[in-house]
């Protein structure tokens, strides 16, 4: 497996304290007082905006969730023209490819490439090029799809251009064969954007479905196909009271995949897990857990069930949620 150091900055994501109405910046806060600062370039002003909404969308959608849940269908209401004033998942999608941009990041993909360079002779060289399925795709213009390596089909719950498919990944049908599966998926970014644990935890379980396990491919692609590639924001991981690497790792392994890859930034960890066994749905249970407990950290979490439908485990919406920091989302 092989790891890059993480920065300090991770365990201490920027997240600023607010409240969905207003500004989060109170007169006298901590700037108070300090000489005033060098105008800002544009880029970081806009930075903080885009951060800021993404956040307010990941909190809006959250609440969403559990008003449906509740069957609080008046409050749903509400949190839904909220949402639709704030310019619905088009403007989400705009902020999220804002912070795509090379000054706040860059393209996730990159880092799967970077990766896959040992593999690429044998990538290039195949008869068919290797299969891959983008959930949450925002351009047909990142480094994979510029590496011309990859068949890739692309989908999202909210299609910006030809060549993305509208499709909610939860919906899509099962493979009927495996060639219809898939040699890499990508999961970036999208893990953190489901509402809730459990749904985050279906979304794991159900990428399992799409990858192909039996395909033989040359020792080098073998050594890694097939695979999820999965970016989350840092916070999600190094400042989570039920989520941290190790738990990840063993909702992981009880789904059959390995961890090959690891990358973590102040923002961002990448992963490239392979999937190598067939899942044990025995062992699939992860009820909300505390891990990592303390103050100011997040609530995002992983529930896993053997089964959905019959499960023992509490709903999430039964646990007491404790007061948490915004999850950190933008690149
Ligand atoms: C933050 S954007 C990330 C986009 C891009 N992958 C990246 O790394 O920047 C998350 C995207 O995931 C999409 N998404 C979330 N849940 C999805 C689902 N169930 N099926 C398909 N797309 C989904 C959203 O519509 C949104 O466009």
């Amino acid at each position: 497996m092989a790891t890059d150091t993480p920065s300090k900055a991770a365990a201490q994501p920027d997240a600023p304290k607010k409240t969905l109405k207003g500004d989060y910046r109170k007169p006298g806060g901590i700037s108070k007082g300090r000489p005033p600062l060098a105008a800002k370039p544009q880029a970081a002003l806009s930075s903080v905006k885009t951060r800021q909404l993404i956040r307010t969308h990941h909190a809006l959608n959250k609440q969403l969730a559990k008003a449906e849940a509740d069957g609080d269908t008046a409050e749903a209401d509400e949190l839904k023209k909220r949402i639709a004033d704030l310019g619905g998942l088009k403007s989400y999608q705009q902020a999220s490819q804002l912070g795509q941009a090379n000054d706040r990041g860059g393209d996730s993909s990159s880092v799967l490439m970077e990766w896959l360079k040992p593999a690429a002779a044998q990538l290039g060289s195949q008869p068919a090029k290797l299969r891959m399925l983008e959930i949450g795709a925002l351009s047909t213009k990142n480094a994979c799809s510029k590496s011309g390596l990859f068949d890739i089909e692309r989908i999202d719950l909210f299609s910006q251009a030809d060549g993305i498919v509208q499709q909610d990944f939860m919906e899509r049908p099962y493979p009927a064969k495996d060639t219809d599966q898939f040699d890499i998926i990508s999961l970036s970014l999208v893990l953190n954007f489901v509402p809730d644990a459990e749904g985050r935890g279906e979304m794991l379980k159900r990428t399992c479905r799409f990858l192909n396990i039996k395909k033989s491919l040359p020792d080098k692609l073998q050594a890694f196909c097939p695979a999820l590639f999965l970016v989350l924001p840092t916070s999600c991981i190094a400042n989570a009271r039920y989520m941290n690497e190790e738990r990840l790792t063993n909702i992981m392994a009880s789904l059959g995949y390995v961890m090959m890859h690891v990358k973590q930034t102040a923002k961002l960890v990448y992963y490239l897990w392979q999937l190598r066994d067939k899942s044990v749905p025995e062992e699939q249970i992860f009820s909300k857990k505390q891990v990592n407990p303390g103050a100011g950290k997040n609530n995002f979490s992983v529930v896993l069930h053997a089964n959905r439908k019959s499960r023992a485990e509490p709903r999430e919406a039964k646990v007491k949620e404790e007061k948490c920091t915004d999850v950190e989302t933008s690149a």
